[in-house]
């Protein structure tokens, strides 16, 4: 990890800059995997398992008994902690039910709006590296609740071909029975498209790697929605003298060792403290099952020490994470925490540590990543919901409103626009 010492603003921004592909390289590569699968369906579902999961897939889809086979391989110990995560993400995003809207604008003129959920899903679940089951809670939930009426879940194949049965399990728990063993941008291409085993959707969620992401992106083009670019985890701990060292580190950790490309900066308050932080990465990596994993992302990461509150916050705004961790005193924490304008979930003192909204406390973990914190949200109920607008206008109403309607559509030189209006208000008169 480098440290870099009360930078400047325009040294921090290529400092701090993320570590991905090119994108142009990237799509290069997803390309020509969206127009396969496009043409050949399932055949080319099929091959490119083979290909870059390094299996052969006979059925795409998870049979029922595969997916009921799933619990006895998943511990007591895990499914109590699965059914406790689920309760808490459930009560978190059932409380984000919004009421419809009745309201009469003028006498006459009632406008209405209500929630609709969206009709077909698709949920990628990562798998690559790691079986990330929590994000089935993470988008299964938010999409059972929205009254989604299908959905789709696709997630790689392990070496053996098979879903994890973690995946299986939750997926399962939630009433999801379109489980498709297919990952990376095919997956995506699939639920953009089509193919004889997997339903092509209205709108693709959930995180990946830079093949999944630009294919994601690549599928916008093609109408369907997308969540969000949601990439490589990334995290930004914002700690003082008050930040005991060995959690921050841990912390950094937890996401560094997502992927090579996970980028974790900290930003301390002094080089005492960045110092101290950094001896305990030193030590904790080394015990990490993933530490050859971690120890790459920790080479794309930074130690910035900035010793003037105003300034690292703008730095904070200015790099959008994905999770941010402010870990000051107390009487700081409020003014720190109102200040942020950009970042895509936010983890306050000491005792919070960032995998318990990966995993439990009932906030989503699918984020932007990249700076899109900037401009977007990470995922919630509303993310699988549309709300349409209705109207109704009685005899009295076009009376009152219509006046207005007719010199704005004659301003805009639109003529038949005034004429939907004035027929009816000539009529209203005709037949008083
Ligand atoms: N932002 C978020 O909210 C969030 C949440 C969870 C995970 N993540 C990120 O998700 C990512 C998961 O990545 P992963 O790789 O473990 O799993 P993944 O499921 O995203 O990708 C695995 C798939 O990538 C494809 N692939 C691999 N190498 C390829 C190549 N050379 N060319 C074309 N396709 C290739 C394969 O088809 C494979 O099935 C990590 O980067 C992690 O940081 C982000
Ligand atoms: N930190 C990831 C989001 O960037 C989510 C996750 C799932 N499992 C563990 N972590
Ligand atoms: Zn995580």
């Amino acid at each position: 990890m480098k440290i870099l010492v009360n930078p400047v603003k325009g040294e921090w921004k290529s400092e701090l800059a993320r570590p991905v592909q090119k994108s142009k390289d990237i799509e290069k590569i997803v390309k020509p995997i969206m127009r396969k699968v496009k043409r050949q369906g399932d055949k080319a579902l099929k091959k490119f398992a083979l290909e870059y999961d390094h299996v052969t897939i006979k059925n795409l889809l998870a049979s029922r008994e595969e997916i009921s086979a799933a619990k006895a391989l998943v511990s007591e110990d895990l499914q109590k902690a699965i059914l406790q995560a689920k309760e808490n993400i459930d009560k978190f995003h059932e409380a984000q039910q919004s009421p419809d809207l009745v309201m009469d604008t003028m006498e006459g003129v009632t406008c209405m709006r209500k929630t609709v959920g969206i009709q077909k899903v698709g949920l990628y679940i990562p798998g690559g590296t790691a079986p990330l089951f929590s994000t089935v809670l993470m988008l299964g939930i938010p999409a059972n609740i929205a009254g989604c009426e299908e959905i789709v879940l696709c997630t790689p194949p392990n070496k053996e071909g098979n879903i994890h049965p973690a995946i299986l399990y939750t997926a399962d728990l939630i009433g999801i029975d379109k489980i498709v063993k297919v990952g990376g941008a095919q997956a995506v291409a699939a639920m953009t498209y089509g193919t004889e085993s997997v339903p092509a959707v209205d709108k693709i969620f959930g995180p990946g790697n830079q093949y999944v992401t630009a294919a994601k992106q690549l599928a916008v083009k093609k109408g369907v929605a997308i969540d969000m670019p949601a990439g490589p985890s990334e995290v930004l701990v914002y700690a003082d003298e008050s930040a005991i060292p060995a959690f921050v580190a841990s912390d950094l950790l937890s996401q560094a060792e997502h992927g090579v490309d996970s980028q974790v900066i900290l930003v301390a308050s002094s080089e005492k403290v960045a110092q101290k932080v950094m001896q305990e990465v030193d030590l904790q990596v080394e015990k990490l099952s993933r530490k050859e994993i971690a120890k790459k992302a920790l080479g794309n990461s930074v130690a910035v020490v900035i010793n003037n509150q105003d300034k690292a916050i703008d730095l904070i705004n200015e790099y959008a994470p994905e999770h941010l961790i402010i870990c000051v005193k107390e009487e700081d924490e409020e003014e720190v925490v109102n200040r942020i304008k950009n970042a895509g979930s936010v983890f306050i003192g000491n005792f919070t540590p960032e995998s318990a909204g990966d995993y439990a406390s009932g906030t989503n973990h699918t984020l932007p990543t990249y700076g899109y914190a900037r401009n977007y949200s990470g995922v919630s109920l509303d993310s699988f919901t549309k709300k349409i607008t209705y109207q109704k206008i009685t005899a009295k109403g076009i009376q009152n409103i219509g006046p207005t309607i007719e010199i704005m559509a004659e301003n805009e030189l639109l003529e038949a626009h005034k004429n939907a209006v004035t027929i009816r208000l000539n009529y209203l008169k005709e037949n008083s």
